[in-house]
């Protein structure tokens, strides 16, 4: 379970983020919905600390994570970036395997979590050797999104995950992901600019324009009562 409360993040004399609140219930997958410059990126990386929020707070599982160091936190917030976001000297294996092997799983329950993901993600098993510079952008970006869910967080973040995926793949890879038990029982928060990837996936969509929420609830409500012009303009795909 997520909490933030009054988030606001300035860089400069710009404000990227403006007095933000919200709450994100286990196992609801919330989606950040908006224009480019809105303000999704920088509000999901004040969850997992990347960027410190101006002022404001953020709850975790009930815990304040500034009470929390990063790099503790990251291990427990699955993240996933557009380009997989990968070390580019750790085969797809080793990359997989980091987060269980830093929880010391055995081998062969990493080894046996590994296909599973790959299967999942629609990889081939001949990948499990190579590195980054060796794969396709959508093959990154899914064991990107292999290495995030690993460990099975409790939480992960997303941002633009499908992006770099040709429509067909990403249509697949989402249906699959989504579909199945893999995230049933997880919080995600997932950025996209997408309205039909926001329609299909959220739980509820949070709906930014200039780093404000505009409106803030599930995929029918901002269809059918739209609190402005500009929601309706948004959603009317
Ligand atoms: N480190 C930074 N320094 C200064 N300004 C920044 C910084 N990071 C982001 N911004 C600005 O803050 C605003 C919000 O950026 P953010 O990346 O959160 O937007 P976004 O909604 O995720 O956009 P996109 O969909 O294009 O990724 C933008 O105007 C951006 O230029």
């Amino acid at each position: 379970m997520i909490e933030i409360q009054n988030l606001t993040k300035q860089f400069a004399s710009h404000t990227a983020v403006d007095d933000v609140s919200l709450s994100v219930g286990r196992g609801e997958t919330l989606v950040l919905l908006g224009t480019s410059g809105c303000g999704k990126t920088t509000t999901l990386k004040m969850i997992n600390r990347l960027i410190e929020p101006t002022t404001g707070s953020i709850r975790v599982d009930g815990v304040d994570v500034r009470q929390q160091n990063g790099p503790e936190l990251r291990r427990r917030i699955g993240y996933v970036i557009q380009d997989g976001g990968l070390f580019p000297h750790y085969t797809v294996a080793e990359a997989i395997a980091t987060v269980p092997k830093l929880l010391t799983w055995e081998t062969s329950q990493i080894e046996q979590r590994t296909r599973e993901l790959l299967e999942k993600l629609q990889l081939p098993q001949n990948l499990l050797a190579r590195y980054p510079a060796e794969l396709s952008g959508g093959q990154r970006q899914r064991v990107g999104l292999a290495r995030a869910l690993a460990a099975r967080p409790p939480v992960v973040l997303m941002d633009e995950p499908f992006g770099a995926l040709d429509p067909f793949t990403r249509r697949h890879v989402r249906r699959e992901l989504f579909g199945l038990n893999e995230l049933k029982e997880t919080t995600v928060v997932l950025v996209t600019h997408d309205v039909g990837e926001a329609l299909e996936l959220a739980d509820r969509i949070v709906l930014m324009d200039k780093g404000r929420i505009v409106q803030i609830g599930p995929p029918d409500e901002l269809r059918q009562q739209p609190a402005n012009a500009f929601v309706k303009d948004f959603m009317d795909v």
